[in-house]
């Protein structure tokens, strides 16, 4: 019966997370993944930005020159890209492809243009902002991840500024989860994509 009705129905809705950099995206992510194995899908984007420590090409990002990303592009083979901090981002028609063939819940990690491209595609996601509860602890997390040189840095925290006011939008996001405590975080996450998941765990059943 359920075979029939996975099949039938639409898949599971993709979920958008955005926010600032530094407000917990991948790692309320790692999470989902780490407890919820096969039932979450990573839309993996492309970027002009260097790889950190750890990041693996594929897994993480699609790690491209930006001549070879304005050439995909071109191709119209994304489903939107934006500007970030000095370099490109992108989605790819086929990352998120690659995990609705799955039937599985699709994860976009996105900035707030993405969000607002997004919004003009027939994708139909569930928007979640996760900030953080200032900038100033922002700041100290982005320190502390040491991943960013001082001027990255800069850019992250003037583009979160920016994010949060966008972010007030009416509308914008179904919902803003304030990521200060992680364990609170994740469970109000899990909350909101409760039905989603279940309603994922039932075609892995069939
Ligand atoms: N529009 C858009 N933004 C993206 C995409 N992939 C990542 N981003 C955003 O780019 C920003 C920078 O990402 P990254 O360099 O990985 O830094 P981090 O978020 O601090 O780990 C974040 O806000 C991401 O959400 C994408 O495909 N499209
Ligand atoms: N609730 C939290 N309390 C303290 N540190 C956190 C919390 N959430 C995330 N972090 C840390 O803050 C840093 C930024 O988180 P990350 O998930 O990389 O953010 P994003 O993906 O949004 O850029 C990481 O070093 C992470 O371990």
């Amino acid at each position: 019966m359920c075979l029939f009705v996975c099949a039938a129905m639409q898949g599971p809705r993709p979920v958008v997370l955005s926010g600032p950099s530094g407000a917990g995206k991948s790692t309320l992510i790692k999470k989902l993944f780490k407890d919820y194995e096969n039932i979450f899908g990573f839309s993996v984007s492309h970027t002009t930005r260097q790889p950190r420590p750890g990041e693996v090409n594929g897994k993480d990002y699609h790690f491209v020159t930006r001549e070879e990303m304005k050439k995909e592009i071109d191709a119209g083979e994304f489903i939107e890209h934006a500007e970030f901090s000095g370099n490109m981002y992108g989605t790819s028609k086929g990352a998120v492809q690659a995990v609705q063939a799955k039937n599985q819940i699709c994860i976009l990690d996105i900035d707030i243009q993405g969000v607002k491209n997004i919004k003009k595609t027939e994708l139909n996601p569930i928007y979640i902002s996760v900030q953080p509860p200032s900038i100033e602890v922002l700041e100290k997390r982005l320190r502390d991840r040491q991943t960013e040189t001082e001027e990255s840095l800069r850019k992250r925290l003037t583009a979160a500024r920016v994010d949060l006011e966008l972010s007030k939008e009416p509308g914008l996001f179904d919902m803003v989860i304030v990521n200060d405590d992680l364990e609170k975080a994740y469970s109000e996450l899990k909350e909101l994509l409760l039905t989603e998941i279940q309603k994922a765990q039932e075609c892995r059943k069939s």
